[in-house]
């Protein structure tokens, strides 16, 4: 994951610490899209199966990976984890909670294995006309990392029209802002999974933040989702 080198990461976590989330650009390539988009009817591939109308999360579907993870989403997930860690760990510092995230990610893993959080999280989202997901947070146990990844893999006005992905904050006593996070094939978002520190003139506050899909109005449109922590 060389390729990561390339980014402005002090742009990037400049973008994360202000707005909560960023963009990077070209993170995959047309190929990579399609191969991994392609798994999704290869049930060898993932530990089960959520429609998500069943659960009231939305209408579409997703399946989690297992392990061992395919080498690209596996690589994606170790390489991208250390980038983020140092963010995480101000993040927590800003908002005095106690929790230090180590460098590497297979440390990270070894702590939520040992809280009985086994189970992978990444995960692939298909959707077709007429589908969305309803705004979330991916919580999966008491150990959570605060950033988490979504790779969109088909091409918005080629591949499906609507379908844009969306991230909403919270902050004490005001009502949801929303933001919408323009994607291309290829490019990844980090957001903030459940909430973030935000400077205020006294101190520094917590902004809760959810995250989902408006209404995909034509084609299909798939989605790789990086979460750090394992699952209960
Ligand atoms: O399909 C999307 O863009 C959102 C996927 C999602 O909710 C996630 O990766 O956690
Ligand atoms: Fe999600």
């Amino acid at each position: 994951m060389s390729r990561l080198d390339a980014y402005d990461w002090p742009l990037l976590s400049n973008d994360l610490n202000n707005q909560g989330s960023t963009v990077l650009q070209g993170l995959l390539t047309a190929d990579e899209c399609a191969r991994i988009s392609g798994m999704y009817p290869d049930e060898s591939h993932f530990r089960s199966h959520v429609i998500m109308a069943r659960h009231g999360f939305g209408r579409g579907e997703y399946r989690y990976f297992r392990y061992p993870l395919p080498d690209l989403v596996q690589a994606m997930r170790t390489a991208l984890y250390p980038r983020l860690a140092p963010i995480a760990n101000n993040w927590n510092a800003r908002l005095g909670r106690e929790r230090h995230y180590p460098a590497a990610h297979a440390d990270y893993l070894a702590q939520c294995h040992a809280a009985d959080q086994k189970r992978p999280t990444p995960l692939l989202l298909q959707y077709g006309p007429g589908d969305y997901n309803c705004l979330h947070q991916d919580l999966y146990g008491d150990l959570v990392f605060p950033l988490q990844v979504a790779v969109l893999l088909s091409e918005p006005g080629r591949d499906f029209t609507g379908g844009e992905f969306v991230l909403t904050e919270q902050r004490p006593r005001m009502q949801s802002r929303v933001e919408v996070v323009p994607l291309r094939q290829g490019d990844a978002v980090i957001f903030a999974v459940n909430e973030r520190p935000v400077q205020g003139t006294r101190g520094p506050y917590r902004v809760a933040l959810r995250h989902g899909v408006s209404r995909v109005r034509s084609g299909h449109r798939h989605t790789l989702g990086i979460i750090f922590h394992d699952a209960r």
